[in-house]
């Protein structure tokens, strides 16, 4: 198994408006929430994980937690990710909390693909890409909060205007995204 000598952060402060209960704190496999279980089946192949979230209180476990910068009070991946490069100010793995099925491998690859002048690496799958499965380099920080300044939420097109890398993996399944309750349901049978 691959190590990547760079840091993992699990992207868990969202809205789960489709799920209807915060995804971040579904039970999953043996552990008593989703994240839990994303830190301990990756935590043997990173430098460090932390988790990003807009308050540490909903969770009732020890993390590294990466609290959203105030300033911006919207619930946004964006907003999740300047936080994110503001606390760690390095190139920084990223995974969304809700894709218990993403490996190590995929990262291994995307790290790669890392250069000194790319902005960001992102997974693709025949489906779509995947940009919280991804890397990004503190080279966002400006980009990003650009964006922000002006409502911009949308990823794709922060990404459309940086040097962004993207990796191309043959399989949809690893990046199964639990967003609905039907998701969660099957995604907790192919366990
Ligand atoms: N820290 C942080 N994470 C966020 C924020 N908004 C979304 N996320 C995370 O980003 C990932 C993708 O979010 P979405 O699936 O688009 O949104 P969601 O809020 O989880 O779900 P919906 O409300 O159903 O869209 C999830 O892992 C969320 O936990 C935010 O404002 N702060």
């Amino acid at each position: 198994m691959p190590f990547i000598p760079l840091p993992l952060v699990i992207v868990a402060g969202g809205k789960s408006s489709r799920m209807g209960s915060d995804k971040a704190l579904l039970p999953f496999g043996d552990f008593k929430t989703l994240t839990e279980y994303q830190l301990a089946r990756l935590q043997p192949f990173f430098e460090r994980l932390h988790v990003s979230t807009k308050t540490r209180d909903k969770f009732d476990f020890d993390a590294s937690f990466i609290e959203d910068n105030t300033t911006y009070t919207e619930h946004s991946p964006l907003v999740a990710l300047l936080s994110i490069l503001e606390y760690v100010n390095k190139p920084v793995c990223i995974l969304s909390v809700d894709t218990p099925f993403v490996t190590p491998e995929i990262f291994h690859a995307l790290a790669n693909n890392l250069k000194e002048t790319t902005d960001a690496v992102i997974a693709v799958s025949p489906s779509s890409s995947h940009p919280l499965c991804a890397i990004y380099a503190p080279s966002m920080i400006a980009k990003i909060k650009h964006a922000l300044q002006h409502h911009n939420h949308k990823m794709h097109h922060l990404l459309e205007q940086s040097k962004t890398h993207y990796v191309h993996f043959k399989e949809d399944a690893p990046f199964l995204n639990l967003n609905h309750p039907e998701d969660y349901a099957y995604a907790k049978e192919r366990l």
